[in-house]
């Protein structure tokens, strides 16, 4: 008997489990998450009711890694969360369906045009196995279920084509529960689905507003001069295998929404969408051909107009931009792509004859130059009289075909630089800049190209395992990024100091390259030219940090587009005054800002570009603005890093003087220059394509070279990962080139050497080291305290006016604010070119991020009586260090200024007391 009830009491929690079990299949299924069924009840979820327990942080544990699921999930959480708070309010008398009958999915992110690759991990499913999914009768009750659901409505169905939910939408209000939050997720999203939030980025620093809509001219190819394109690669296998989401839906061909996932203060989880508009949106399934023929093909056209273009990859390290610009033998990159039509081009329109392709490849690390198709020889930037920046010595190859230029590219490819990155483990870990050119037999440019695969950005906190060189590395390719980064928000701001400009005082080889770099940019801007940037961003959610600056830096450049005008080309030339100021200091407010960008774009219709000819005579050289390069760096070599007989000269050679002019100009440098330029120039058709018999029988390259001195550092020999040249096909091997046990030379030590000279360079900006130096911040401070309020009132010449001490020749003087101690300081700055972005980025490779960097120049603005050396100390700190001294000198302002008040309330009592007693009256008690 006993036995028999517990029997029926079994039977009936086994009937209650099956109810619920298949009440949250139905409840799956109206989700069209049916699939995920078994992980939820193995996870302990059997009801519907369960479901509002889980977060954010068990989708990969139940499997679900394709964002579109995870949107669902997250409704459905949402949804069964506001239910049950609909319980409370709701009137218990009424009736309600069950839960899963009140569920609305009309949000469906498919639109028609949305394309979003997820990773499924799927096996589990199949294999994994629950003890309510192995009840006959629950099995058979799924299936129907599964019929019923899956037959009539499929998950992308509208909410009108769905009866259960039509009725829930009713029923339930969920404005009521989450009035703030409005969903923008999909026009077709009614605003019943909460927790989504969409940002479509605007501009500016307003980042993003979708300018390519304002203005369809700007949407024909022909007519823009710079082309900002979104490269999406597919998720790796590896991060597939470790549950990484796909993030990024490209909405259509020219737009990206990036799902954020985001925790509210008051720990409610959301969505958070950016969407970006850009000119052209490469999704995973686009292939190197299908880039081409948006991006680079144009170029190339136009450079067979006798124009200039440059086309350059930038994004995080392992985001595809080698693959996009190099690839690999069965889907050959831009260049590859480029160099076959370079040469079909040239065939088909009889002009072989007439003309000739040239090849340079340098590459660009840790600030200096080397030349990839020259044994890594360190290059040199010069700016010549007319501002034209020259690289001296700078090999030029002349190629006869397809074939060989390739194989320029790719044995130069090897010489690069790379290493291990977080992400990436081959990755590169310099700027490669390959220009060709197509000259004609005089040896005149008549167009050029120029592709510039970026090292790739890092965070050092994502930096897995990182050795020394590697987080040094990574520290100096963000920052040079983050040079460059400023250097287009100077454009964009018609600024004309340019952040990238270093001091000759200061000597640092650092800024050499953003200036190289930002030249290139430039010369996209003025003249006959025209720029494609492509930025490559990784789906996994992982990277959202990163592929959000990416899009905002891409947008950012985009932005460039509508500051291209007559007063910014003249700017460029004119440019003398250095500040170094962020953008912010420009105190407008935000729609001041917009309306001045109104006024560019107007002014922009009167645009005239400076006509160029096409035989400019120009070589190895970049047109340019009258930006001032770097000089090289001064220290001695250390003698125990010489290399070869070859490399003496830099030891002992001083710097050549002059200009360098192009082939009219009657200087005599100039032609000195030219005739070293021509010697470096080996005609590979000549010498049967054999680049070391060539380099070797040319050993007037190196001692041609315009002698510097004071050297101190080398190029770098860094060939850890041999990366297999890519368009290697047997016929020609990489010897061909170059011996390649010259690299097995390469010792780390140098390596290391190198960065630490580097770093040293980049730790302790000239600044720093000169007589001018600052006390320790501590010192500054010290002065602000109030117990020394007593020894500082003598500072005071006025009552309430604030001084700032700084300290000079380890001294302290102290100055009024007035103009002319402001004007003092301006001169200040200009002298020593003090670099705040520099300072920021050196000491905080991290602080990538504009938004941060925003702040901080924000909230130093707000302090008015800093001047711009105390704002260039304080950013230069660490960011924890950064908040709390910020925070410190805010509090003794704060004390300073009461100070001043009581200051002044003595002197008020002692100016009373006086007149009182002169006037022979008992000051009053009230004073
Ligand atoms: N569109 C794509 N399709 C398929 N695979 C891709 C694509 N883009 C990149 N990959 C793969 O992703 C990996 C990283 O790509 P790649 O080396 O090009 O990154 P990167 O941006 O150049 O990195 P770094 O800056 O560190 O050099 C490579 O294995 C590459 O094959």
């Amino acid at each position: 008997m006993v036995k028999g009830c517990e029997l029926q009491q079994v039977n009936h929690s086994l009937g209650d489990l099956e109810k619920m079990a298949s009440c949250l299949y139905e409840c799956l299924c109206e989700a069209g998450l049916q699939k995920y069924f078994t992980r939820f009840t193995n996870m302990g979820v059997k009801h519907p009711q369960e479901l509002s327990r889980i977060t954010m942080l068990d989708y990969p544990q139940l499997g679900i890694h394709d964002i579109k699921d995870c949107t669902r999930l997250f409704q459905l959480v949402q949804m069964i969360k506001a239910l049950q708070a609909d319980d409370g309010k709701r009137d218990p008398t009424r009736s309600r369906s069950n839960p899963c009958r009140q569920l609305d999915f009309s949000i469906s992110p498919e639109r028609n045009t949305v394309k979003s690759q997820g990773c499924f991990i799927s096996s589990s499913f199949s294999s994994s196995s629950s003890s309510l999914a192995s009840s006959s009768s629950s099995k058979k009750n799924k299936q129907n279920c599964r019929k019923t659901c899956h037959d009539q409505y499929s998950p992308s169905d509208s909410l009108e084509s769905r009866p259960i939910l039509k009725e829930l939408a009713q029923d339930v209000n969920l404005n009521e529960h989450f009035p703030s939050r409005t969903c923008m997720m999909s026009p077709n999203v009614s605003n019943k689905v909460l927790h989504l939030k969409k940002l479509v980025h605007t501009t500016g620093y307003n980042y993003g507003v979708p300018h390519s809509h304002q203005n369809q001219c700007e949407d024909q190819m022909e007519c823009q001069k710079i082309r900002v394109c979104i490269r999406k690669r597919p998720l790796g296998v590896q991060e597939v295998h470790r549950g990484e989401t796909d993030i990024i839906s490209t909405l259509d061909k020219k737009s990206v929404l990036i799902h954020e996932m985001k925790e509210a203060v008051d720990l409610t989880e959301y969505l958070l969408q950016h969407e970006f508009h850009f000119d052209e949106v490469f999704d995973e399934t686009c292939t190197n051909q299908d880039v081409y023929m948006k991006t680079t093909f144009p170029l190339i056209q136009h450079v067979f107009k006798g124009g200039k273009a440059t086309c350059f990859a930038y994004g995080q390290t392992g985001a595809g931009k080698t693959h996009t610009m190099i690839g690999t033998r069965q889907k050959p990159g831009l260049y590859a792509l480029a160099a076959r039509d370079i040469f079909q081009l040239l065939d088909r329109s009889q002009l072989c004859q007439k003309f000739h392709v040239y090849i340079s490849f340098f590459e660009i690390y840790c600030g200096q130059l080397y030349d990839l198709l020259n044994r890594k020889k360190r290059l040199f930037a010069r700016e010549d009289g007319n501002h034209v920046v020259q690289i001296v010595g700078l090999r030029e190859e002349k190629v006869a075909s397809a074939d060989m230029l390739l194989e320029a590219i790719s044995w130069g490819n090897q010489e690069r630089s790379r290493g291990a990155s977080g992400v990436n483990t081959d990755s590169s870990r310099s700027h490669g800049i390959i220009q060709i050119q197509i000259k004609d037999l005089a040896r005149r440019v008549f167009g050029r190209i120029s592709f510039i695969d970026l090292a790739g950005s890092e965070r050092a906190a994502d930096t897995r395992d990182p050795d020394k060189v590697t987080k040094m590395e990574g520290a100096e390719i963000n920052q040079s990024l983050l040079a460059l980064k400023e250097c287009i928000r100077a454009l964009d701001q018609e600024h004309t100091h340019t952040p990238f400009r270093q001091s000759k005082l200061t000597q640092a080889p650092v800024k050499l390259y953003d200036t190289f770099l930002i030249n290139v940019l430039k010369d996209s801007f003025i003249g006959n030219s025209k720029t494609c940037m492509i930025a490559n961003v990784s789906p996994s959610h992982v990277s959202t940090e990163h592929t959000l600056n990416t899009l905002r830096y891409a947008d950012r450049v985009k932005e460039l587009k509508r500051g291209i005008k007559s007063s910014s080309v003249s700017s460029f030339k004119k440019s003398k005054v250095v500040r170094a100021t962020s953008p912010k200091h420009c105190k407008n407010s935000c729609k001041e800002r917009i309306c001045n960008k109104k006024v560019k774009l107007r002014k922009e219709n009167g645009i005239t570009f400076p006509s160029q000819s096409y035989f400019q005579p120009t070589y190895n050289s970049f047109q340019s603005s009258n930006v001032v390069l770097s000089s090289t760096p001064k220290s001695s070599l250390p003698s125990k890093f010489c290399r070869s007989a070859k490399e003496a000269w830099m030891e002992h050679a001083s710097p050549m003087k002059g200009k360098f002019r192009g082939e009219g100009h009657q200087d005599i440098l100039s032609k000195q220059s030219d005739k070293d330029n021509s010697q470096n120039c080996i005609d590979l058709s000549v010498k049967n394509n054999d680049f070391k018999s060539s380099i070797d029988a040319n050993p007037s390259v190196t001692i041609k070279e315009p002698h510097f001195h004071n050297q101190h550092l080398l190029p770098v020999w860094k060939q850890n990962i041999l990366r297999k040249t890519n368009y290697d096909n047997g016929s020609v091997s990489s010897d061909h080139f170059f011996d390649s046990s010259v690299n097995s030379t390469i010792q780390l030590e140098e390596r290391v050497h190198h960065l630490e000279m580097y770093h040293k360079n980049l730790q302790q900006p000239a600044i720093l080291q000169q007589t001018l130096s600052y006390q320790p911040l501590e010192d500054l401070l010290a002065l602000y305290r109030l117990e020394n309020f007593g020894q500082t009132l003598d500072y005071f010449h006025d009552v309430g006016d604030m001084k700032k001490p700084y300290c000079q020749d380890q001294r302290f003087h102290y100055s009024k604010v007035n103009s002319q101690s402001r004007s003092n300081e301006m001169d200040f700055i200009e002298k020593n070119q003090i670099d705040i972005n520099h300072t920021l980025c050196s000491n905080n490779p991290d602080q990538v991020d504009d938004n941060t960097i925003e702040a901080h120049y924000e909230e130093l603005d707000e302090m008015e009586s800093l001047n711009q050396k105390e704002k260039a100390l304080l950013l230069s700190l660490p960011e924890k260090d950064f908040a709390e001294y910020v925070h410190k000198l805010e509090e003794i302002m704060t004390l300073k200024a009461k100070c001043v008040q009581s200051l002044r309330a003595q002197l008020q009592l002692c100016l009373t007391c006086l007149g009182t007693y002169v006037e022979g009256r008992q000051p009053s008690k009230e004073v």
